[in-house]
């Protein structure tokens, strides 16, 4: 099948590339002023590192390589800073590309040492999870964790190009497909119907790369990004809509030590701002069914323990959408109509995530 471009707007435009055996597009998108381009990949991806650097070599870059560990362990402060070391003895300057190659963790930290090295280099993501090439990839937000929160160290830094290459999600585990549904599930709920339609339709189908819609959901669900970053690039508006489910998330994710996927802690947390918005008599009793049913049909948790509250409460008061004291999350005002719900009244959060507790 042939590739598919999708526009993302802004200051900086840039394209998203999807299709199968894609990676010779990968030159155009690194472009002419690039001498040295910096490859950094999941060290568990060096089969997808070896083609990618390949094809940089025969189009005349000289390539520069290093792993970093996979998974969330990447998105740390010391594995930054050895990045940096290497950016100097890579001699990689203000013309030169940096190219990631793996999963959200890896887009996100080498998009940030992108942000940070010599204030700015361009960068080039190459995501090999479903998360990454619907979600992380797309739009710029990069970043790192610190003991007090996620994602609380970062940058706005859009890359020159993403190129998701369907043929990377071959050896995907099927438990990291299906966390990056939650992203798909949630676009579905705060911009996109037919991506819920397209989901119910086929729930066992949905949760493999190979299923019947499988190419749909993900070219929808990065139109729903792309729609969003183009028109708010920095967060001032809109692009908050794209937390839905992640006020919460983000705190189960804190309090697991980043030792669970961030798609199954957004399913949660999108039932818990469904349970929200039905209590704030904004979402209908039905589509916060709609929300546990395909979740749960495509193999995504939505409950959490009980006794959990009080730690989750205390880190959401640091998620960054909240102003001083106020606590705002993203809730539906009827599928397809996200809203911030600002300064939720206590019991009402309690009660919500009474609703989600296990
Ligand atoms: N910047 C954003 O806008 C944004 C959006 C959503 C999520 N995120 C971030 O993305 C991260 C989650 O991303 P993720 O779900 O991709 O997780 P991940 O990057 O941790 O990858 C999940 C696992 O899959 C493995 N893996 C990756 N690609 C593979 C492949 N092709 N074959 C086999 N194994 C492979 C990795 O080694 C890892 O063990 C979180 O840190 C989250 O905060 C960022
Ligand atoms: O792109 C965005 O904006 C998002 O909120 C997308 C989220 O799926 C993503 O997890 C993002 O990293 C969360 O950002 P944060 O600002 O809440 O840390
Ligand atoms: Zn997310």
């Amino acid at each position: 099948m042939t590739e598919t471009r999708i526009p993302v707007g802004g200051d900086q435009p840039y394209e998203v590339i999807v299709g199968t055996g894609v990676l010779g597009a990968l030159p155009d998108l690194v472009g002419k002023r690039a001498e040295t381009v910096a490859v950094i990949h999941d060290e568990r991806l060096g089969a997808v590192a070896r083609p990618v650097s390949r094809v940089l070599e025969d189009a005349g870059y000289r390539v520069a390589v290093t792993g970093v560990p996979s998974g969330e362990t990447a998105k740390d402060v010391s594995v930054l800073a050895g990045l940096w070391s290497w950016l100097a003895e890579s001699k990689v300057t203000r013309t030169d590309c940096v190219v990631s190659v793996g999963g959200g963790a890896v887009t996100d930290l080498a998009g940030f040492a992108a942000a940070s090295w010599l204030r700015g280099v361009p960068v080039v993501h190459v995501p090999t999870t479903l998360l990454g090439m619907v979600d992380a990839a797309v739009g710029g937000k990069t970043a790192i964790d610190i003991p007090e929160g996620k994602n609380l160290v970062g940058a706005f830094h859009p890359p020159a190009g993403v190129l998701a290459d369907l043929a990377t999600l071959e050896t995907l585990p099927r438990e990291d497909y299906v966390a990056g549904l939650a992203e798909v599930i949630k676009a579905g709920f705060i911009a996109d119907r037919e991506i819920l339609r397209l989901v119910e339709a086929d729930t066992d189908g949905a949760a493999k790369p190979h299923g019947a819609h499988a190419r749909e959901l993900v070219e929808r669900a990065i139109a729903v990004k792309a729609r969003v970053v183009s028109a708010d690039l920095r967060e001032s508006g809109l692009r908050e809509t794209l937390n839905y489910g992640h006020t919460l998330g983000h705190a189960i994710e804190k309090l697991q030590r980043y030792r669970f996927r961030h798609g199954d802690a957004v399913a949660i947390g999108m039932v818990f701002a469904a349970e929200v918005g039905r209590l704030a008599g904004r979402l209908k009793a039905a589509d916060v069914a709609l929300h546990r049913e395909l979740l749960t049909a495509v193999g995504l948790p939505v409950r959490y323990p009980k006794a959990a509250w009080p730690a989750l409460r205390e880190t959401m008061s640091l998620d960054k959408k909240t102003r001083g004291a106020r606590l705002r999350m993203v809730i539906l005002d009827g599928v397809g109509n996200p809203i911030i719900y600002d300064s939720p009244a206590e019991d009402l959060l309690a009660q919500a995530y009474l609703a989600v507790s296990a």
